[in-house]
């Protein structure tokens, strides 16, 4: 844990249940392995989970059954410790790398940029060799010219105790890399040969193992495991399916038939997802079916939140449980590795790793002391204590061209930029990552007719949801719940609309004062019920938020409207902003795009310029919250 990060004060609901096949199961950590030093519930560091992943693995040895550790990738963008290195993650995949993973799969973060997709390519795809699957995404390999797997495309292993092992690593069919990678479609992939041979390998498969950057629920929009699904269950109508999924950072387990299920576990390293099976048929497990003294696995795969739900004629029997990332919850589900402590000398080494980092980082640099907590999706989007009408101001008051400065002007961007709520308190050069971390640049067109302007934000906003997002088909769930007290009955409940995040995570800021035995954070549904959280919490509130914000300064005094402005939105919405141009008969077009400020002023530059005009004052009161500024 860093110093000045807090410990969680609510235990776990119980032990785990330890089958023949155990996992654990990161996704998206977006670079916070320095761990939330401002919540409870997620205060552990990296160097905590080093140490956890060995007891388990101990534990799994004590215990006869086999443990496997899966990461379904997006390493960086969120964070200071991975993006205030250049490129990003050169020194949190130093950290990350910590983790003896047995597989890993490439996120969308991983492609954005070229020299982070190399980075990934030439360093971190070759620590983890084959255990790194990459099925579908592809890199230009400079000194031939050709495009070439970034990772292995399957791998078929054999387990300690004998299982033995297909796996793939899907990513969803990402549309936003750059023009150095490949990424292809699952629907393309499923009909490639060396995939339907890796599928009918002619060595037995004891089970699929299909991990991916990927919404795990098949039918959430943008997931492709529906695809892989079918095509394998086709040709192996009897092998368990096993899915790991990611991106849409929700905790979330979908039953696909009775012997295939799917977890994804959340992110940024508030979830650590656990899954245990038994009941593989296999002629070379050597291992314990039913490992003694703990609990064993006792759900058979039945969506039970399914009307009726449906039969299950397989032996197979599971448990999956989110963990919520602090130090009472490893320490707890590690008693019983036969180490006596809980720290060891590896995960203490990753601890002061990440400590070292931040020192050279600066991470601690402070901008100005922010007033009052202000929250993505606690609050209605407007309301006092909802972070986009700050942001509206921040980028009124900062994004100027001086040269247009009096020209009145609409900014627009797209609130999946934001990333985090922001708390009260110190607002540091790592807050300024936590909150937008994005490299994002501002472009305009000069001068458009108002009356055509002025209709861009609702045309976006009320586009169709496929036109939405730039880098994902059909939906990306990526707006996440923050803070807030209760929930308002039914915002978690939803969980079978599409639209709707599946669980809620921790509030930021609140919890700190709650003495009671349950703390506000995740309350899950899934096709398994509602048990899957390892620590028992009460519901937060959550608003959908619009995706795109717009901002306006320099208008009339009178209140009269101006005849043209200047239309400013992010480089990474071009796109969207000119199809609505066209599509409300503008005549403006790509043409008549330019950059309205330096590019090097960017999405992850308006909050410190913010706070550095509007919150420095604040300083010498500025109270300083449970680990603010003690990472240096
Ligand atoms: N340059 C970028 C890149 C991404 N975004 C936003 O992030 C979303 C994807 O993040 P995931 O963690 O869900 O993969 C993407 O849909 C954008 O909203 C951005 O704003 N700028
Ligand atoms: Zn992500
Ligand atoms: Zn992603």
């Amino acid at each position: 844990m860093q110093p000045g990060a807090q410990n969680a004060t609510v235990a776990p609901r119980g032990p785990l249940a330890w089958g023949q096949l155990n996992f654990l199961h990161t996704t998206d950590t977006h670079g916070w392995l320095e761990g939330h030093l401002k919540e409870q519930n997620y205060g552990a560091d990296w160097g905590d989970f080093v140490s956890f992943t060995r007891h388990m693995r101990h534990k799994s040895g004590n215990l006869g059954v086999d443990l496997l550790l899966i990461d379904t990738g997006d390493l960086h963008d969120g964070n200071g410790l991975s993006d205030a290195s250049s490129p990003n993650g050169a020194l949190s995949n130093l950290v990350f790398e910590n983790v003896d993973y047995d597989l890993l799969t490439i996120g969308n973060h991983e492609l954005y940029v070229t020299d982070i997709a190399y980075e990934t390519f030439n360093q971190f795809s070759k620590v983890y060799g084959e255990r790194y699957l990459t099925s579908n995404v592809q890199i230009l390999n400079n000194q031939t010219g050709e495009f070439e797997y970034i990772g292995s495309k399957f791998r078929y292993f054999t387990t300690a105790h004998g299982l033995r092992i297909m796996s793939f690593g899907v990513l969803y069919d990402f549309k936003g890399n750059s023009n150095v990678s490949k990424v292809i479609k699952a629907a393309d992939l499923v009909k490639e040969t060396w995939f339907l041979d890796a599928v009918q390998y002619p060595e037995p498969i004891d089970l699929f193992l299909v991990i991916g950057h990927n919404p795990v629920r098949p039918t959430a929009g943008g997931s492709t495991f529906g695809t892989l699904y079918k095509t394998i269950r086709g040709l192996r109508p009897d092998t368990p399916i096993q899915a790991f999924g990611g991106h849409t950072h929700i905790r979330d387990f979908a039953v696909f038939d009775d012997k295939s299920t799917g977890l994804e576990s959340g992110r940024y390293c508030e979830t650590v997802g656990w899954l245990s099976m038994s009941g593989i048929n296999s002629s070379t497990f050597k291992g314990n079916m039913k490992p003694r003294g703990v609990p064993n696995p006792t759900q058979p795969a039945v969506n039970v939140t399914a009307t009726g739900g449906n039969p299950t004629k397989s032996n197979l029997l599971y448990q999956r449980r989110y963990l919520d990332f602090n130090r009472l919850t490893f320490a707890y589900h590690a008693v019983g590795s036969q180490d006596n402590t809980f720290d060891l000398h590896s995960g203490e080494r990753v601890t002061d790793l990440i400590t070292t980092d931040r020192k050279a980082l600066n991470l601690t640099a402070l901008y100005g002391c922010a007033p009052a907590t202000y929250c993505q999706s606690c609050k209605p989007f407007g309301a006092e204590g909802n972070i986009f009408p700050l942001l509206a101001t921040a980028l009124a008051t900062t994004v100027i061209n001086q040269s247009r400065a009096d020209i009145p002007r609409l900014i627009i961007i797209n609130t999946g930029s934001v990333r985090f709520d922001l708390v009260e308190g110190p607002f540091t050069f790592d807050d300024s990552f936590i909150v937008s971390p994005f490299t994002d640049a501002f472009q305009f067109i000069p001068d458009v007719p108002y009356n055509y302007a002025s209709q861009i934000l609702g045309v976006i906003n009320a586009g169709p949801a496929d036109k939405k997002r730039r880098d994902l088909g059909p939906r990306d769930f990526s707006f996440t719940p923050m803070t807030g007290e209760v929930c308002p009955e039914g915002t978690a409940e939803h969980a079978h609309d599409s639209l709707k995040p599946r669980s809620e995570p921790m509030t930021r800021g609140l919890h700190r004062r709650q003495t009671t035995a349950t703390t506000p954070g995740y309350v899950t549904k899934d096709d398994f019920g509602t048990d899957g959280d390892d620590t028992i919490h009460s519901k937060i509130p959550f608003y959908p938020q619009p995706e795109y914000l717009q901002a306006n300064a320099s208008f009339p005094t009178d209140g009269s409207e101006p005849t043209t402005v200047d239309l400013i939105f992010l480089d990474f919405i071009v796109a969207d902003v000119l199809a609505a141009l066209k599509s409300v008969g503008a005549k403006e077009a790509a043409s008549d795009v330019s950059y309205y400020l330096p590019k090097t002023f960017t999405t992850n530059s308006y909050l410190p310029a913010y706070a550095k005009i509007a919150w420095q004052a604040n300083v010498p009161n500025c109270p300083v919250g449970a680990g603010v500024g003690s990472g240096s």
